[in-house]
């Protein structure tokens, strides 16, 4: 996208993105305040200073849902890369996967967790761009995938890439 031409003249924030598995399908959390409120998503924020990108998606798991995942069960699976027209601010966001988890799950100041089958996925109450690249990330694949926005809601580009496990993208590279 030409947009990506631009890179080095935007400031880059850095998120993570984690979509948890169990036999009753994927836990999403419904965002009750900030960006994105009123949507469900998988949970994560922004990476903090000091911490890894795992570190920054194991600890946002943790204040929003409560749940326990291991660093070796922490799956990377892609990530999405999202500019905007009208803001000098690109968003990196790292998805994760998981299934294996320990401790109970508790509803956070910032989301309201609930377990959705597979075919029950709310992708009307979701960003915009879910659709195009969560089921990608649900069969298992790695993705890429990049979106230039104007403001929240007008997508104005969109590349998706379904990766194998041995193509998995790492931002930078
Ligand atoms: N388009 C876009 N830009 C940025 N972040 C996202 C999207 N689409 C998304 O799905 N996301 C994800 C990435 C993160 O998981 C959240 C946003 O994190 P946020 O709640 O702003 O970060 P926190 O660090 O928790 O924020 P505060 O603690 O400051 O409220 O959405």
């Amino acid at each position: 996208m030409p947009s990506s031409d631009n890179n080095n003249i935007k400031s880059i924030v850095e998120f993570t993105l984690i979509f948890v598995r169990s036999d009753e399908g994927v836990l999403l959390g419904f965002k009750k305040r900030g960006f994105g409120v009123g949507k469900w998503n998988g949970f994560g924020g922004k990476i903090e200073k000091g911490e890894t990108i795992l570190q920054g998606a194991m600890r946002e798991l943790k204040e929003e849902s409560n749940l326990t995942v291991s660093s070796s069960n922490m799956i990377y699976v892609g990530y999405v890369r999202y500019d905007r027209v009208d803001s000098p601010q690109v968003d990196i966001v790292y998805i994760f996967t998981a299934s294996e988890f320990s401790d109970s799950l508790e509803e956070s100041e910032e989301m309201a967790p609930k377990w959705f089958k597979i075919s029950e996925i709310p992708y009307e109450e979701m960003w915009g761009d879910s659709k195009y690249w969560l089921p990608i990330v649900l069969r298992k694949k790695g993705i890429f995938a990049e979106f230039l926005l104007s403001g929240e809601r007008n997508m104005v580009k969109k590349n998706v890439e379904e990766r194998d496990e041995n193509n998995i993208p790492v931002y930078g590279e």
